[in-house]
């Protein structure tokens, strides 16, 4: 801290009470030159025209607001704004790439006759997603986050135009494995570039922005599922547009100001920090990014493989730790098998017509999206931390209402009551059930059966037909146009039941605490808690984790539905997401408002320590440059400080 502390030559640090306690103690003394007095203080900012107005006519509430208005409208030229939504196309991508593959693959699988392991690896194919995002880390560090980002948008476009034209499974597979190249690049370059160029105040913000995009491209690839389903085509090959504007974007945008500095391109890099800082003067922020590269130089060294050193330097050990721990558990609470699994949860709520379910899991979307939107809007009002505890919290009591929801479910799991005698040659598991319960965990297998009001009547299990799990592979339910017409009802991977509204509660309980939180914050954390050096590593590996569990949850769905029943399933990831509040509530410091350079000292005491130090929360510092311009006030009032 004292190190960080002596950067700030031209600044007086105080804590936001006592410049309060002068500001009012000022202002209650009757004679102009007070008022005078206390707007000289800020009078160096450009414009404080305003300010001095406020100060002498309205009180110190009037002053506070207008100060704060001021500095606000000063710190955030728009070009920020342009630069983070061009680099945030990159999480429209990774979202659309990603959310598409559902629908796409309900076409496919009839159109290409895949069977189940093409069907595996076309879905897996994401895999590409955690090499590259790993490998992502040299390329930043090598060649810079602009070119990195360039990269990705090439390879969406080329993926892209590969699906849009593939013929067969083989060329399809080539095209998911090159925009899952992309998407791993995306997904670790673009939270560290957005947090590089933005200003501490908004940072958390901005980034989060990213994530934003991320639930918009699986949105918008929702509701394509959707359209294309009656033109019976698949919408991969509509990424190749926004990856085609964000390359064009990106040849005019500028590099990292932290990464060129880093690379001593120092002049450069000034101009582009005070393009970005509008009418900001820059000194206090370039001195500061230059003097931390070199001290860390000094005490870390530059010899040996970057992610040795971070291992061997406790701060940055620290900070792995707790950026891949909320990676990690970000995906063991389970979204994407909310997010791919969502159409059966709501089939299971009753609703029979397929091409429903695929409009109604475009809510589920858009419910992530929107209140991701939340999450942007609190992230710089309650900060990261408390976010994330909230979320995972709400999160895991909504994992536990879902899971109630197949429990109570399987309880009254309709029993099987006609036995429909097994073709000969044919596969007789299925029909070697009691209940739907059963029934509806085998992916062989499928529930056939009538209604007679409420009651479930003449029910079997028969085995699915591979081709389709629209249909059986024999019996009454063996043609879908034919046994919809005779009032026979299918349902494949869910049962009816009266509960069904528990389950479908659980669900959008899940997206309202998940959204603003556990989803956006691994990456917001990420991209600021290694310093500059290790920034490129530590998010390359802790982006590979999200993507490796990612994929390791998603696909193991099934089986562990098979084996622990879908409610063991959702109870697992509740404790999962138990243990994670543990973990965020010990080890995740709050970096809000914090400048890139000041974060690692957060990581100098031991690890797991900060939740005995949460009385410093709520404890805000102001900091004031005395000559010059640049000027930052908390967003909290004064009183919320001791
Ligand atoms: O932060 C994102 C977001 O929450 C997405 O909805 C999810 O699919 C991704 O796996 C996650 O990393």
């Amino acid at each position: 801290m004292s190190r960080k502390a002596s950067e700030n030559v031209e600044y007086t640090l105080r804590s936001l009470s006592s410049l309060m306690g002068e500001r009012r103690r000022k202002q209650q003394e009757p004679d102009a030159a007070s008022a005078a007095g206390e707007c000289s203080l800020l009078a160096a900012a450009e414009s404080s025209t305003s300010l001095q107005s406020a100060g002498a006519g309205g009180g110190v509430g009037d002053l506070e607001r207008a100060a704060r208005r001021q500095f606000q409208q000063d710190e955030t030229p728009a070009f920020v704004y342009v630069v983070a939504v061009f680099s945030a196309l990159g999480g429209f991508l990774f979202g659309y790439d990603t959310g598409v593959v559902s629908g796409a693959m309900l076409l496919l699988k009839r159109q290409l006759s895949l069977d189940a392991l093409w069907q595996e690896l076309l879905v897996s194919s994401t895999v590409g997603a955690a090499v590259s995002a790993l490998a992502g880390g040299a390329l930043n560090g090598v060649f810079g986050r602009r070119a990195a980002i360039l990269l990705a948008s090439a390879l969406f476009t080329a993926g892209s135009a590969v699906l849009a034209a593939a013929s067969n499974k083989e060329t399809l597979l080539a095209g998911r494995l090159v925009v899952g190249l992309g998407i791993g690049i995306a997904s670790m370059t673009v939270p560290v570039y957005i947090a590089e160029v933005s200003p501490p105040n908004l940072r958390g913000r901005l980034v989060t922005i990213n994530t934003l995009f991320i639930t918009g491209g699986q949105f918008f690839a929702s509701v394509v599922d959707g359209a294309f389903s009656y033109l019976q085509k698949d919408g991969w090959g509509l990424a190749a547009i926004p990856a085609v504007i964000q390359f064009f974007g990106f040849l005019f945008l500028p590099e990292s100001p932290r990464w060129l500095i880093q690379k001593g391109q120092t002049q450069k890099a000034r101009r582009i920090l005070s393009q970005m800082r509008g009418n900001q003067t820059i000194d206090e922020e370039y001195d500061s990014i230059k003097n931390n590269i070199e001290e860390e130089e000094k005490e870390v060294g530059s010899a040996g493989p970057v992610i040795c050193r971070m291992l061997s330097y406790p701060p940055t050990r620290r900070a792995l730790i707790v950026g891949c721990g909320l990676q990690m558990f970000q995906q063991l609470s389970g979204i994407n098998t909310i997010m791919y699994y969502s159409a059966t949860i709501l089939q299971m709520s009753g609703v029979e017509d397929d091409r429903l379910a695929i409009w109604l899991a475009s809510v589920t979307a858009f419910t992530n999206f929107i209140f991701t939107l939340a999450g942007v809007w609190l992230v710089e009002k309650v900060g990261r931390r408390k976010l994330t505890f909230g979320s995972l919290a709400g999160t895991t009591v909504a994992l536990i209402i879902l899971a109630l929801g197949f429990v109570l479910s399987a309880q009254v799991s309709p029993r099987i009551t006609f036995q429909p005698i097994t073709p000969s040659g044919q596969n007789a598991t299925c029909t070697s059930y009691s209940y739907c319960n059963e029934c509806m965990l085998d992916p062989d297998c499928g529930f056939c059966y009538k209604m007679n009001k409420s009651t479930v009547i003449d029910s079997s299990c028969v085995p699915v037909n591979k081709a389709s799990t629209n249909e059986a592979a024999w019996g009454r339910c063996e043609n879908e146009t034919k046994f919809k017409t005779e009032d026979i009802f299918w349902a494949y991977n869910f049962c009816p039941t009266p509960y069904s509204w528990t389950a479908l509660l659980g669900l959008i309980l899940y997206l309202v605490f998940f959204a603003p939180g556990m989803g956006p914050m691994p990456w917001t954390v990420n991209s600021e808690i290694y310093p500059l050096w290790a920034r490129s590593t530590g998010n390359a590996c802790s982006s590979g984790i999200n993507w490796i569990f990612n994929v390791l949850v998603s696909l193991t769905f099934l089986h562990t539905a098979e084996y622990l029943t879908y409610y063991g399933a959702f109870f697992l990831y509740a404790g999962f997401a138990a243990v994670g509040l543990l973990f965020i509530y010990g080890c995740l410091p709050e970096t809000k408002g914090k400048k890139l350079e000041e974060i690692e000292s957060l990581f100098d005491n031991r690890l797991c320590t900060c939740g005995t130090s949460d009385s410093d929360e709520g404890r805000y510092i102001e900091y004031i440059r005395v000559k010059g311009s640049n000027y930052h006030l908390s967003d909290n009032d004064a009183s919320d400080v001791e």
